[in-house]
C-alpha cells in the first residue's frame, strides 16, 4: 500500500513540471513560441530525411542492376536534391534551436534571480539569523536558476522524442509489432535507475548544504580582503585551508557512493538496450535474404529502430529529468513561500507627515525567535517631538533590539509600540520604515561612488547633489570627500577598479550623513561616534541636537559625555528601564548612571 501511496505521489511530483513552466513563460514569452516552432520541426524532419535515403537506396539499388544507368541517376538526382534541402533545413532548425535554448536559459536565470531576490530583501529579519534559512537559500541559488532552464530543456525533448516516437512506431509497425514492446522494455531499467540517481542526488544536497556552506565560508575566510590582516598577524591561513579540505573531502566521498551505484545501474541500462539493436539486425537480415524486404526497406527498419531507441531515450530521459528537476526547484517554491510574521495590515493606516505625539513603549516585551529568554521586559517608554532621548546601558542589555522593535523588524511579544497613538501594527512596515532613519553599530559599507553611499539614505533624492554636500557637511565627511580623487563620484573600497579605502572613522561619518541625507519624522544613531575623533564627535553631536528641533532623535551611546545634553536619558539593565530623567536628575540619584558616569569621568582626571 505504502509503495503505491509512494509512486502516486511521485507521478503528482512528475506532474507538477506546470508551474516550472509557468515560470519559464513569465520569464520569455517570445522565445517559448520560437522554441516550440523548432520543435516541431527538429522532430519531424528526422522520418523524411531516412524516408528520402530509402527511396535513394532502392533507386540506386535499381540503377546498379538496370542497363539505362542514365534515366535512372536522373531520377535520384531529384531525390539527392530534396535530401540536401531536408539537411539544410534540419541544420538550421538545430542551430537556431541551440541559440533560442541559450538565450532562453540566460532569461530563465535572471527570472529566477529576480524572484529570489524579491524574496530575499522582503524576508522577515529573524530569518537571517536561522541556519535553516541560509540552508534552503544556499540550496535554491545553488539549483534553482540551472534547474528551471533544464526543466525547459526536458519539456522540449519530451515533446520532440513523442512526435518523432510517434512516425517510428507507424514504421515499426509495419514490420512487427514485437520490436515496439523491445523497443520499450528495454529501456525500463535504465529509466528506473536514473530515477533512483536522481532522489539520491537530491536527498544528498540538501543533506550537504549546511556542510556546503562551512566549506563556503572557509573559502571566504580565505580569499576575502577582510580577514587578509588577521590571517597574516595569526597565522590562521593554513588552519583555514585544512578544515576547508576537510571538508570538501567529507562531500566529495559523500557524492563518489552514490556516482559509482549510478555508474553500475547505467552500464546495465545500456547494454540491453543495444541488445535489442542486434536482436532486430538478425531479424532484418534473415527477411532481406528470404526477399520479403528490399535493400532500402533494410536500411530503413534499422536506422529507424535506432533512432526509436534515442528518441525513446530522450523521452524517458526527460521524463526523469522533470521529475528530477522538479524535486530540486521544490527548494524554491519552499523559499519563495516563507511566510512572513511581520506582516502589513490589509488596509493600512496612512503615516502622518509629521510627528504629533510622539512614539509610546508600552509594557513591551520581546524575546528573539531563536532566543532562549525574554531579552526587553515590560519597556515603557516615550519618544516626543523636538525631544533627544538617549538609552545608555551596558552591553547586551536591549538597547539595539529596542530600535529594532521600533523600525518592525520585529515585532513585540508583548505590549505595544504607538505612532501618534497608532499601533505600529496598523502601518505598512515599509512606509513606517521610510519616516525612520537608523544608523546601526554594523552600519553597510557599500562599494560604490561616495554619492550613491550618501544618497542610499533616500533614492527619491539622488539626484540632488546639494542636498548630498549638505549631509556630508553636517556629519563632517565634506571635508575629507573634497580630497578624494573624484570627490563625491569617488568609488569606495577596494573591490573595484580605481576604489579608495576609508579609515573606520571616515566610513562612519559617510554613514551618518546616509542617515541625516534621509528626511526621516524620527533619527536614531547606536553607537555612531565610537571611531570619531573628538572634535568630529563634538561636531556630529551639535547636528545631531540641531536636527532633533523639528523632529525626534535618539540616541544609544556608551560615551555618557556625549549624552549629557539630552532631554531624557534612559538608563536600562538586562532588559529592563531602571532608572530615567535628566542627567542632573540621574547624578543626584546615585544610581547605575551616577555609577558609571563617575566611573568614565575618572579616566579623565
Ligand atoms: N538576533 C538575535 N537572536 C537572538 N538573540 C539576540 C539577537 N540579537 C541580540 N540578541 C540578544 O539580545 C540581547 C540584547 O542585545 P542588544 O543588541 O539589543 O544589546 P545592546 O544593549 O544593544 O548591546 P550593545 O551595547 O553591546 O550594543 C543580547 O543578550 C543578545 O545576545
Amino acid at each position: 500500500m505504502q509503495t503505491v501511496r509512494a509512486s502516486i505521489a511521485k507521478i503528482q511530483r512528475l506532474l507538477s513540471w506546470g508551474r516550472v513552466l509557468r515560470l519559464v513563460w513569465q520569464s520569455s514569452p517570445q522565445w517559448t513560441v520560437a522554441r516550440t516552432v523548432l520543435l516541431f520541426m527538429q522532430g519531424l524532419m528526422p522520418l523524411l530525411w531516412f524516408y528520402i535515403v530509402k527511396l535513394i537506396v532502392d533507386a540506386t539499388a535499381a540503377g546498379v542492376q538496370a542497363t539505362n544507368t542514365d534515366v535512372t541517376f536522373n531520377s535520384v538526382l531529384g531525390l539527392l536534391g530534396m535530401l540536401g534541402l531536408v539537411v539544410v533545413i534540419m541544420d538550421l532548425s538545430d542551430s537556431a534551436s541551440e541559440f533560442v535554448d541559450e538565450s532562453q536559459a540566460l532569461l530563465v536565470t535572471n527570472h529566477i534571480f529576480a524572484r529570489l531576490h524579491g524574496k530575499a530583501i522582503s524576508a522577515d529579519l529573524e530569518y537571517y539569523e536561522n541556519p535553516e534559512y541560509y540552508d534552503t537559500l544556499h540550496h535554491t541559488q545553488k539549483e534553482a536558476p540551472a534547474r528551471t532552464a533544464l526543466v525547459l530543456k526536458d519539456c522540449v525533448d519530451l515533446c520532440r522524442g513523442l512526435i518523432s516516437l510517434l512516425a517510428v512506431a507507424g514504421v515499426l509497425l509495419s514490420l512487427h509489432w514485437m520490436f515496439i514492446v523491445l523497443l520499450v522494455v528495454t529501456k525500463v531499467p535504465e529509466v528506473l535507475a536514473h530515477l533512483k540517481y536522481a532522489r539520491e542526488v537530491y536527498r544528498l544536497g540538501r543533506q550537504q548544504a549546511s556542510t556546503e556552506r562551512k566549506a563556503n565560508y572557509f573559502n571566504w575566510l580565505l580569499t576575502d580582503g577582510w580577514h587578509a590582516k588577521e590571517n597574516r598577524l595569526f597565522a590562521l591561513g593554513e588552519g583555514f585551508m585544512q578544515r576547508f579540505q576537510d571538508l570538501r573531502q567529507q562531500l566529495f566521498r559523500e557524492r563518489l557512493a552514490i556516482l559509482l551505484k549510478n555508474f553500475i545501474r547505467k552500464f546495465l541500462g545500456k547494454v540491453s538496450g543495444n541488445l535489442a539493436g542486434v536482436a532486430l539486425l538478425v531479424y532484418v537480415t534473415d527477411r532481406a535474404f528470404q526477399g520479403e524486404i528490399t535493400i532500402g526497406d533494410y536500411f530503413l527498419f534499422y536506422w529507424v529502430f535506432r533512432w526509436g531507441t534515442a528518441n525513446l531515450q530522450l523521452v524517458l530521459r526527460s521524463l526523469v529529468g522533470l521529475y528530477e528537476n522538479n524535486l530540486f526547484l521544490s527548494s524554491l517554491y519552499e523559499f519563495l513561500a516563507l511566510p512572513s510574521r511581520v506582516k502589513a495590515p490589509l488596509e493600512p493606516r496612512a503615516i502622518a507627515r509629521s510627528l504629533q505625539t510622539g512614539i509610546e513603549f508600552e509594557q513591551v516585551s520581546f524575546q528573539y525567535p531563536t532566543g532562549t529568554r525574554q531579552c526587553l521586559e515590560e519597556i515603557t517608554l516615550s519618544i516626543r517631538p523636538g525631544e533627544l532621548v538617549a538609552l545608555v546601558g551596558e552591553n547586551g542589555v536591549g538597547k539595539t533590539t529596542l530600535i529594532k522593535l521600533l523600525c518592525r523588524l520585529y515585532d513585540p511579544t508583548a505590549g505595544r509600540i504607538t505612532w501618534n497613538g497608532i499601533n505600529l501594527r496598523e502601518f505598512d512596515p515599509t512606509e513606517l520604515r521610510q519616516a525612520i532613519s537608523v544608523v546601526f553599530q554594523d552600519y553597510a559599507h557599500y562599494d560604490l561612488t561616495v554619492r550613491e553611499n550618501i544618497a542610499f539614505g533616500k533614492l527619491a533624492f539622488a539626484d540632488d547633489t546639494d542636498r548630498v554636500v549638505q549631509a556630508a557637511k553636517s556629519s563632517g565627511a565634506h571635508a575629507f570627500i573634497q580630497n578624494l580623487p573624484q570627490q563625491y563620484e569617488t568609488v569606495l573600497g577596494k573591490r573595484f577598479d580605481e576604489g579608495e579605502e576609508l579609515s573606520i572613522g571616515q566610513w562612519q561619518k559617510i554613514a551618518i550623513a546616509r542617515a541625516f541625507f534621509r528626511d526621516a519624522q524620527v533619527i536614531v544613531l547606536d553607537e555612531p561616534t565610537s571611531a570619531l575623533d573628538a572634535k568630529a564627535e563634538a561636531e556630529v553631536f551639535e547636528q545631531f541636537r540641531r536636527l532633533a528641533d523639528d523632529r525626534a532623535a535618539v540616541m544609544i551611546s556608551h560615551r555618557l559625555s556625549s549624552v549629557k545634553k539630552a532631554d531624557r536619558i534612559y538608563v536600562f539593565d538586562q532588559g529592563r528601564i531602571v532608572e530615567q530623567g535628566r542627567h542632573d536628575e540621574l547624578i543626584q540619584q546615585q544610581g547605575i548612571y551616577a555609577r558609571m558616569f563617575e566611573m568614565q569621568a575618572q579616566h579623565y582626571r
